[in-house]
């Protein structure tokens, strides 16, 4: 599914009425059938209904939803919260539709009467703003939109709560806090962002009848689970253990030893054939037991051997001394395997970034915001605000793949491409679970030709497994990254199930 901003929601919007004839009224009909039926899930026979409406085309969409309702014989009261002349072009057609329909609508004049008939009613629909709204609210609609948040009523929200922004970059905002939102078409950019996404509450899109193939492809989309039952490689019945990857993950130490044994842990029960660890000589002991599968290789004081490796991870749990910082930028220099740098690694990549834009082979990073605050120079707090812009912008200068990780991680590509993956839950806010993703990760990337794909299913995989793991058995409480490394299985089992149930319908 794709991730738009405004602009390119437009564009799409043209597009439509360029190659297709498809005209703003029809599409406005469209959105506004489509996101009733959606609503309509949240919406009972019984409930009084507001609906808000709004200047621009949102309040259009609005009209179409109001006279769909009352069409269904919902109880539906239609306001209007601004001047007859601020309603132009396609919302007015549709505005002369609901009216010819035999349809009531009331326009606000006062707030007192529009709290009145809030206070009476179970639900409110915003049809205010969408993707057009620039800047702080104005009024109306600020003092409406607060109105509406203090009240008891379920506040459903369409295209984009009003006041919320379309595309990241703006934090000052006041907006609907909607319990549910019903998108049109496509995600916009705010829906992934820490500061936007709780206005929207829960989310589905719908689709308006836009000509899918002719659109313009802006190479950022949503990354889910159907999109990787799509490209897992399958294990083939001839394959041996040199087929699926030849691993080694470079870290840990005396103090943090289970980060490499979780990342090895991983990386086998994601698949890889082989994965060889190599560390602090005083910490083979204490990680040993718990991988008996992993060989190990000696680490000393030399910068491993990585010939003869197909992906290698490094940087979990190594600490931070300079000597280390030589390993990093040589293996970022002279190494011709591809490269995962995690953790401690991206804390001392730092002082190595212009080496990255010489090297050839593929390099990943797995930042969280803190880290890639550190590698930017920027603050945790910009980052935040545009992820997807400052993730653009780096993968492109440096010539990496760069995965920035959180409730929304984006997956960016060297060329530009983004992939978000919206998976998990905060019960992987732990300790150990970006090394666990760290090894899915290096798995992934072993096993396949796309490192687009692999990095974005690695993600998921790593989310979902935490979802289907507090869904059945654990808690976001008690959760552990180890927990997360063992419910890979479940996950396998569950996505080659579905395959084999497809697979049985085919003749
Ligand atoms: N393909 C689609 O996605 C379709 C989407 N539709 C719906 O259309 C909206 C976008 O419509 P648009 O008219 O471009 O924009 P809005 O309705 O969001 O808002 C326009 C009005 O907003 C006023 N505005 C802007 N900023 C503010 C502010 N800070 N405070 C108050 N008012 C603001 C603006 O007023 P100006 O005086 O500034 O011009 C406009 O009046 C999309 O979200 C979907 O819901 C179509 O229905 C079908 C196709
Ligand atoms: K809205």
């Amino acid at each position: 599914m794709d991730i738009v901003t405004a602009q390119e929601m437009y564009e799409r919007d043209q597009t439509a009425l360029e190659v297709a004839g498809l005209e703003g009224k029809w599409l406005m009909e469209n959105a506004g059938r489509a996101v009733t039926y959606d609503l309509l899930a949240h919406i009972h026979k019984e409930h009084r209904i507001v609906v808000l409406i709004g200047a621009g085309n949102n309040g259009g969409d609005g009209f179409v939803i109001a006279r769909t309702l009352l069409n269904l014989g919902y109880d539906v009261e239609a306001w209007q919260v601004v001047p007859d002349a601020k309603i132009t072009g396609d919302a007015e057609a549709h505005k002369r539709i609901f009216q010819a329909s035999g349809h009531p609508y009331r326009r606000l004049k006062s707030l007192e009467d529009l709290n009145t008939s809030l206070c009476r009613a179970d639900v409110c629909i915003d049809a205010m703003l969408g993707i057009g709204v620039k800047g702080r609210l104005r009024e109306p609609y600020a003092d409406i939109v607060r109105l509406c948040n203090e009240k008891a009523v379920m506040r459903l929200a369409v295209d984009l709560p009003t006041g919320v922004p379309a595309d990241e970059g703006e934090k000052d905002f006041e907006a609907f806090e909607a319990h549910y939102t019903s998108i049109i078409e496509a995600p916009k950019l705010s829906l992934f962002l820490q500061h936007a996404q709780p206005f929207y509450g829960k989310w589905s899109v719908v689709e308006i009848g836009l000509p899918v193939k002719q659109l313009p492809d802006h190479r950022r989309r949503l990354w889910e689970i159907a999109d990787v039952k799509k490209t897992l490689t399958n294990r083939d019945a001839y394959s041996h253990k040199g087929s699926h990857g030849k691993g080694l993950v470079i870290g840990g130490s005396r103090q943090m030893p289970g980060s490499v044994a979780m990342t090895a842990r991983a990386a086998l029960r994601s698949g890889a054939g082989l994965i060889a660890i190599s560390t602090d000589p005083g910490a083979i002991s204490s990680i040993s037991p718990f991988i008996q599968e992993a060989t190990f290789v000696e680490g000393g004081g030399q910068v491993p051997d990585v010939s003869g490796y197909d992906g290698v991870a490094v940087g979990m749990g190594m600490g931070r001394e300079s000597l280390r910082g030589e390993w990093i930028e040589r293996l970022v220099c002279e190494s011709k395997t591809p490269l995962l740098i995690d953790a401690d690694g991206l804390y001392l990549l730092k002082n190595s970034l212009d080496a990255l834009k010489q090297r050839e082979i593929p390099t990943v990073l797995t930042p969280h915001p803190g880290e890639f605050a550190h590698l930017t120079g920027l603050s945790i707090g910009e980052i935040l605000q545009s992820p997807f812009s400052h993730s653009k912008d780096f993968a492109e200068r440096y010539g990496v793949y760069l995965v920035l990780k959180g409730p929304s991680t984006i997956i960016t590509g060297p060329d530009g491409e983004q992939r978000v993956d919206v998976s998990g839950n905060s019960g992987l806010a732990k300790g150990g679970s970006g090394d666990v993703l760290s090894g899915i990760l290096l798995s992934m990337m072993m096993q396949t030709d796309c490192l687009m794909d692999a990095l974005s299913n690695g993600c998921v995989l790593h989310g979902f497994t935490a979802d289907l793991l507090v869904q059945d058995g654990h808690s976001k409480v008690d959760l552990l990254a180890s927990d997360v490394i063992e419910g890979l299985s479940r996950t396998f089992r569950t996505l080659s199930s579905s395959s084999i149930s497809l697979r049985s319908l085919c003749p």
